[in-house]
């Protein structure tokens, strides 16, 4: 996969430089490119802002620089159409399930706000050559699409295969779609045995595989239930057993 990240901070993505992300930049399996994007600017203060129309605070992203920006990325044809990723707190929430479905995908660019935002006819001129999705990660707002680039990054990156050593880990992760659609996870133990008095619940040192699967499920609808009812909600009362009803 290729990722290209446009930005007027790059120095934001040290850590993408780092871990199983830089293992797999490394090792060939994504190809990340960052652009600061006021290599776009020709003016001497090197300026990608400027104060909104229809008055109001702050400053918004001139759209010259982000046009001139995408125009030249995408010009390398031979990559394929690329997906532009805005992310925004007016986005539409980013979720496992757009994780999942935007690792599948050969080439991201993402465009990191600044300020008020960018002018909005960026997205409309790049979405006549390009899809384009705005995506929020939360529901606050940052100074600027960074830091949520690199949480969006790292969800995708980590279901690239051969990213992560363990495949087997990634289908029981909360949200992980198939048994885990719609549940969180519940709690995680390891030795020792007994810390501080604290011991780990015996049925995981029981050996009876269907019974931990059986238990696991049960604190995974618990916790569900406690922290997100929202999700309970929405669970479908088809992929919930008899067992499932009586937790
Ligand atoms: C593109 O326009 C803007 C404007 C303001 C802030 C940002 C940065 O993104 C966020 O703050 C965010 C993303 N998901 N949840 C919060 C972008």
């Amino acid at each position: 996969m290729r990722i290209d990240i446009i930005t007027i901070f790059p120095d934001y993505f040290t850590p993408l430089d780092l871990s199983l992300i830089g293992k797999a930049r490394r090792s060939g399996l994504i190809d990340v490119r960052l652009h600061d994007l006021r290599r776009w600017t020709y003016d001497r203060h090197h300026t990608v802002d400027d104060t909104p129309y229809g008055g109001g605070p702050g400053m918004v992203m001139k759209p010259e620089p982000w046009g001139e920006a995408l125009d030249e990325i995408t010009a390398d044809a031979d990559a394929g159409t690329p997906r532009l990723i805005l992310p925004t707190p007016s986005g539409l929430p980013f979720t496992q399930q757009d994780a999942v479905r935007l690792a599948k995908e050969p080439w991201l660019i993402f465009a990191c706000g600044r300020y008020e935002g960018i002018d909005a006819r960026v997205a409309v001129d790049a979405a006549q050559r390009m899809p384009v999705e705005e995506l929020s990660i939360g529901d606050y707002v940052l100074n600027g699409g960074e830091v949520a680039t690199l949480v969006i990054v790292e969800a995708i990156s980590r279901l690239l295969p051969g990213v992560l050593g363990n495949v087997e880990s990634i289908t029981q992760d909360s949200f992980a779609p198939g048994t885990m659609d719609n549940l969180v996870e519940g709690p995680v133990y390891t030795k020792p045995p007994v810390w501080r008095g604290h011991e780990v619940p015996p049925i995981l040192l029981s050996g009876h595989h269907a019974a931990i699967d059986r238990w696991r499920r049960d604190e995974a609808l618990r916790k569900t239930a406690r922290n997100r009812p929202d999700l309970i909600r929405r669970l479908d009362p088809e992929s919930l057993d008899k067992r499932d009803r009586e937790v």
